[in-house]
């Protein structure tokens, strides 16, 4: 793991919009697409403001959520809906939105669906991911009632609930996440700091970002 220590949370997010934004362009010079999987929640918007502009060819970007809360666009904890507003809009509205939502009562409904549409993506080329105080990343939760499944199954997507979730989530298991060629963390505040110092210490079951820092890096600002 490397670690990235910022004076502040606007350089982190600059910085880190460029960054993603030349690794996606290295991509396309050698690929005919780049994935790029993507956070919902409190932490990356920034980001998204600033990538949206980025001078690429959005066209051959096909974006997806690393997880998504079921609840429908309308609402306000969907993850889709932070994407639409914030990153899929500029010259970034062009890229192929693959979505990890359809309308449907529980995501297992969906979740062959979704896995068909999403195996061609795979591996991710670019990845972003967050994480919570609870040391939870994409929707792999502690305490999950399919967390063995996310951390050591096969399966592309896993359908879960979990204690520190209010609404089911659908997620991308701890193996597609580990296969992304390149993997980012953001992080902010000293709670998150000390969480992921913590997890470094612990077992996966306990702290499921520990399955995925091997090889990431981690960008952080206190505030
Ligand atoms: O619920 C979620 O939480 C994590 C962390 O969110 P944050 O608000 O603490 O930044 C996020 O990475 C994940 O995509 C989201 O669904």
């Amino acid at each position: 793991m490397k670690f990235i220590d910022y004076p502040d949370s606007d350089m982190m997010m600059m910085d880190l919009a460029n960054v993603l934004a030349g690794e996606l362009e290295n991509t396309l010079l050698t690929h005919d697409f780049a994935s790029f999987a993507v956070p919902g929640g409190t932490t990356p918007g920034p980001i998204f403001d600033v990538l949206c502009a980025a001078d690429l060819d959005w066209s051959r970007v096909h974006v997806m959520l690393t997880d998504e809360r079921w609840v429908p666009e309308t609402s306000d904890r969907s993850n889709t809906r932070l994407l639409r507003e914030r990153l899929l809009t500029n010259r970034a509205a062009k890229a192929v939105y693959v979505p990890l939502y359809a309308d449907a009562e529980t995501p297992e409904e969906k979740l062959s669906e979704l896995s068909d549409a999403l195996a061609p993506e795979l591996p991710i080329s670019v990845m972003l991911l967050g994480m919570g105080a609870d040391m939870h990343t994409a929707s792999i939760f502690p305490g999950a009632d399919q967390l063995d499944h996310a951390l050591n199954g096969d399966d592309l997507l896993v359908a879960m609930r979990a204690p520190g979730a209010p609404e089911p989530r659908i997620t991308l298991s701890a193996n597609v996440l580990r296969g992304a060629m390149s993997r980012h963390l953001v992080i902010v505040g000293n709670e998150k700091r000390a969480a992921l110092e913590r997890a470094q210490g612990m077992l996966p079951e306990e702290a499921p970002i520990a399955a995925i820092l091997p090889g990431t890096t981690v960008h952080w600002a206190e505030s």
